[in-house]
């Protein structure tokens, strides 16, 4: 296993690339744990597939540098970095049993064939493929053969890192929840460090230990799922993990409290605001609670979620969703107050620092 370090990479698939819009991918500059389970997650254009190429080989990036363990591997080819990857659709040799495909990397290594017969038979388990073991994978349908690319990926245990790119698509449901389980055990067990390439919040925040969201050619966060909940880095984040999304709305900021519209909100500090010129509020539905107390707000119209409710109302001229329990009742002229640690101030789209 590797630790995986970024050196200020940047690419752009066009040659005369000079402002920062022309980059698939800005400037990624981090280091990530060896053993650590990294879910790359953003829309579709936003540079994720870049990335994964970038540290698999298939792509030298036009600036920075790339290291497995301290060592400058930029400049190899896909074959000398010592990774597996699982691709979106299957890649079997449809004229080899089951067994064999999952045997082939090790065999390919020359592992003693007592050892190809264990490790095949783990991965057979864990995909649920043991009785098939003997089929030629001719027979075997889309979902079937995706497992044996998923099991050819995990079976070698000395590679520097496992790559998966959107590899649970062709999955169905059901499946997709036993193998993102399995794949978490599995990590937990191995140490192996794993990215995973997704654009599925779900499948990202139950795989990763960190997850990496991207936007537009750029990491805007790295976090646990707690982190990126409870305090994104950025409005995309707010946006884009969590359902639904972080309350987002223009606002004037004047010591220790917020003006929105003609609203003051409580601030838990003070922001440390330097001349930035777009300046918002950002909270979380779970953060506002609605009552016969507090700021006036129009409620358009509420779903039931199960457990719990979703109200969708209008506030100080913003729209604003509140997440409410499954049981509270709604008053007739009813106001919401923010719980003010739940607040953030954002300066053009990024989280800023508060002070007391
Ligand atoms: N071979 C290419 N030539 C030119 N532009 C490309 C190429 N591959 C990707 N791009 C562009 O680079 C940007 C990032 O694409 P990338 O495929 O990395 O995003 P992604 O997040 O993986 O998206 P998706 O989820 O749709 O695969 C996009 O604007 C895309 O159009």
């Amino acid at each position: 296993m590797a630790r995986i370090n970024l050196d200020h990479i940047r690419h752009a698939y066009t040659p005369a690339a000079r402002a920062s819009g022309d980059y698939a991918l800005k400037e990624v500059h981090h280091e990530w744990k060896d053993g650590g389970a990294y879910a790359l997650l953003g829309p579709s254009g936003c540079g994720k597939t870049t990335l994964l190429n970038i540290i698999s080989g298939l792509i030298h990036p036009s600036d920075g540098r790339i290291e497995f363990d301290g060592v400058d591997v930029t400049n190899l080819p896909t074959q000398a970095r010592n990774i597996a990857q699982v691709f979106q659709f299957p890649v079997v040799y449809d004229t080899m049993s089951v067994y064999d495909n999952l045997a082939f990397p090790l065999r390919n290594r020359h592992v003693p064939e007592d050892q190809v017969n264990k490790r095949v038979n783990e991965i057979l388990d864990m995909i649920d493929l043991q009785p098939m073991a003997r089929n030629q994978a001719q027979g075997l349908t889309a979902d079937q053969k995706q497992k044996i690319s998923l099991g050819r990926g995990l079976v070698r245990s000395d590679v520097n890192a496992i790559l998966f790119d959107e590899p649970l698509t062709v999955i169905d449901p059901h499946m997709k929840w036993v193998l993102r389980s399995q794949l978490k055990r599995l990590h937990r067990r191995s140490g192996f460090t794993m990215v995973y390439v997704t654009h599925d919040q779900t499948e990202a925040l139950t795989f990763a230990d960190k997850v990496v969201v991207m936007y537009d050619g750029q990491i805007v966060q790295i976090g646990t799922p707690a982190e990126l909940f409870e305090r994104p880095s950025h409005t995309f984040v707010g946006y884009f993990i969590g359902s639904p999304g972080m309350n987002v709305m223009p606002a004037k900021v004047s010591g220790t409290t917020a003006i929105v519209g003609d609203q003051t909100v409580k601030l838990p500090g003070t922001p440390k605001l330097s001349g930035q010129s777009k300046i918002e509020l950002g909270i979380r539905p779970e953060f506002l609670r609605l009552g016969r107390e507090g700021m006036p707000v129009a409620v358009d119209k509420v779903e039931d979620i199960g457990r719990q409710k979703i109200v969708r109302a209008q506030f100080a001229g913003n729209p604003l969703s509140i997440v409410i329990p499954e049981d509270a009742e709604i008053p007739a002229d009813p106001k919401v107050t923010f719980v003010p640690e739940g607040v953030g101030i954002f300066a053009d789209s990024w989280r800023v620092g508060m002070e007391g």
